[in-house]
């Protein structure tokens, strides 16, 4: 590949990753692009906020690596959050880059660093700790062979090697045989939950995420036996351990490899009126929220309102129309909204929440037209399971103007938290479990885990130089003896950990060292990470026209119909 490997994935319900590799080792230098950021720059210095406070040209060379390794070091620390990204988490995730980056960077023309990247990015936005991000990003490196088992021991620690064995045992679970049995599918989902460590399993999740997004490359034969895979165990899985958001990415890829055809009509139907059904979303988001809030019986007995909102996925629309033949038009939660409400805690009446409910009903109701019929109370009528919600639909039609139906459910906060994780829990709802002890089981499985990790990482008051002091984690990592500047030795070592040698060291340091004084301050790294950031965005910012130009010049058929679909294909397509 002669150009910079691009990679875009979009983590589940975040943003896309991006890894741009700064410039390919053999094959043509790009000058023109890699002056590009300095050009335009200087050309909008005065109008825009991406321009640098220091227009140098970026580093060529061993330069670039550093550039590489803080880019990537400080898109999955930003993602990762401040709570999770302590100053031990940090490191680990600084050593686990280090060795991953100069053993992929040449490794499939540059795409299997892009795709270990990806990887790192889907888990930090799941709010794994560090332990699982940088086994993420190691696991493609132990697969292509370009680091070992005791190379991660040995510089990155005893649980990333632990749990990198575990997702290499885990890989080499499923195979053909059981995937196309469901119950063999069943008890396959249930034994990788009992037998391999929860985070080995989510880390797995990422892993056949990022292969499902590559997917194109493979023949076809092999992209239907891997989506097969997807749809019967993973997806599932994903379900069953609460990551909602992958296991609905999951499920549409698969749906869009096992039936194409299928797949193209709802895509159509739904890509037609999706970015005015997500605005639309959105402003009935804010104005019913305005509304909630300005009601003063509501202001009596409820201290917080929050609303979340969603578009229907692929999967789950294509499940609704197949299952009983209905009509688009009866699928009544493509745009969904719900409200969860906070009941004072100063209540003496312990109806609050109930009756916080039932006027919020009041209000949608003065607002909005109600589908009469549609409405569901399973407040009054809690479900067998326990689940306790009240549903309406409304109409969001206009003359002239057809609409999906707006689902909109509305619960306490105690009710949601029954309805995520309780007995009546979507993993038990979506997640082919059967078992509400299981799902109990799982969760305090996974959280203990988690809170083991988080004991190991966490910063202990005198280690690392703690946490308070470092202000721009990055440099703190590359500053090794905390003196406040990164010295030639410093800025030596990590380059010759990347593979490049001293004399790139220097170049970089003569580039950087804007005051000449031979090491560098944290305000000439800060401009560094800027031109950084700003090499960045400039091709997040062509990859966004790409998008417009290529759906304006391509005008699609709006009119997409759905077909009738029979039901068996519904039937087979439900996990068991
Ligand atoms: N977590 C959880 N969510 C539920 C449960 N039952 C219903 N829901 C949610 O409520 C939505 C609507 O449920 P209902 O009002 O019962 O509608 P329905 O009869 O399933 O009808 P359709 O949604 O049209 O298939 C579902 O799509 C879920 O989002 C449950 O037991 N647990
Ligand atoms: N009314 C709603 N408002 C906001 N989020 C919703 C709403 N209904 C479902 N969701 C969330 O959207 C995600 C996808 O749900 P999806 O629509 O696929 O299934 P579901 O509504 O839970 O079940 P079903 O397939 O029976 O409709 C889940 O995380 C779910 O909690
Ligand atoms: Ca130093
Ligand atoms: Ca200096």
């Amino acid at each position: 590949m002669a150009t910079a490997a691009t990679a875009a994935a979009v983590p589940a319900g975040g943003r896309p990753y991006r890894y741009r590799r700064a410039r390919p080792r053999c094959g043509p230098p790009r000058l023109h692009r890699l002056r590009l950021p300095a050009a335009a720059a200087a050309a909008a210095a005065s109008s825009s906020p991406l321009a640098p406070s220091t227009p140098a040209p970026p580093p060529e060379g061993g330069g670039r690596l550093v550039a590489e390794l803080v880019g990537a070091f400080n898109e999955l620390t930003e993602r990762m959050g401040e709570e999770l990204a302590t100053s031990s988490s940090s490191s680990l995730l600084f050593r686990a880059l280090k060795l991953a980056l100069p053993a992929l960077r040449d490794a499939d023309g540059g795409r299997a660093l892009a795709r270990a990247l990806a990887v790192a990015a889907s888990l930090a936005d799941l709010q794994m700790d560090a332990e699982v991000i940088s086994a993420g990003i190691l696991r493609e490196a132990l697969d292509a062979g370009a680091v070992s088992m005791r190379d991660v021991k040995a510089q990155i620690g005893i649980s990333t090697a632990h749990l990198l064995h575990e997702s290499l045992r885990l890989k080499h679970a499923p195979s053909k045989l059981y995937v196309l049995d469901d119950e063999s599918a069943s008890a396959l989902r249930k034994f990788c939950l009992t037998y391999y460590d929860i985070r080995a399993v989510i880390l797995e999740l990422a892993l056949k995420l990022d292969m499902m997004r590559q997917l194109d490359d493979l023949p076809k034969y092999l992209q239907r036996i891997k989506s097969l895979e997807v749809m019967k165990i993973y997806a599932p899985l994903a379900h069953a351990v609460g990551a909602g958001n992958l296991s609905l990415e999951l499920e549409d890829l698969s749906f869009r490899y096992l039936f194409p055809h299928s797949y193209d009509h709802v895509d159509q139907w739904l890509r037609s009126q999706e970015s005015e059904c997500k605005a639309l979303i959105n402003l009935y988001k804010e104005q019913l929220l305005q509304a909630l809030k300005a009601d003063d019986e509501l202001k009596r007995i409820v201290q917080d309102i929050s609303i979340q909102g969603r578009y229907k996925s692929r999967f789950s629309t294509m499940k609704k129309l197949v299952k009983d033949g209905r009509k688009p038009e009866d699928v009544k939660d493509i745009l969904a909204l719900r409200v969860i409400l906070e009941p004072r805690c100063d209540g003496t009446s312990s109806d609050w929440g109930p009756r916080a409910c039932h006027r919020t009903h009041e209000i949608i109701q003065a607002l909005w037209k109600e589908v009469p019929g549609r409405t569901k109370d399973y407040i009054s009528r809690p479900k067998e399971n326990g689940y306790q919600s009240l549903h309406v639909a409304i109409d969001v039609s206009e003359p002239g103007k057809m609409r999906p139906l707006m689902e909109i459910q509305i619960r306490t906060k105690e009710m949601h938290r029954f309805a995520v994780g309780g007995d009546a829990s979507h993993s038990l709802y979506k997640g082919g479990l059967t078992d509400p002890g299981e799902a109990k089981r799982l969760k305090a499985i996974m959280l203990a885990a988690a809170e083991l990790a988080a004991l190991r990482l966490r910063d202990l008051p005198d280690s690392d130089r703690g946490v308070g002091n470092c202000k721009n984690p990055a440099f703190c990592q590359l500053d090794k003896n905390g003196d406040g500047r990164i010295s030639i030795e410093e800025l030596t070592e990590v380059m010759e950990d990347l593979g490049a040698g001293g004399e790139d060291a220097t170049e970089l340091m003569h580039l950087l060292d804007a005051n000449s004084d031979g090491s560098l301050s944290s305000d000439e790294f800060e401009s560094f990470q800027r031109q950084i950031e700003l090499m960045r965005s400039l091709e997040d910012e062509d990859d966004h026209y790409r998008k417009i130009l290529k759906e304006k010049l391509h005008t699609v058929d709006s009119a997409g119909l759905i077909h009738v679909y029979r039901k068996e294909l519904g039937d087979k397509l439900l996990v068991s």
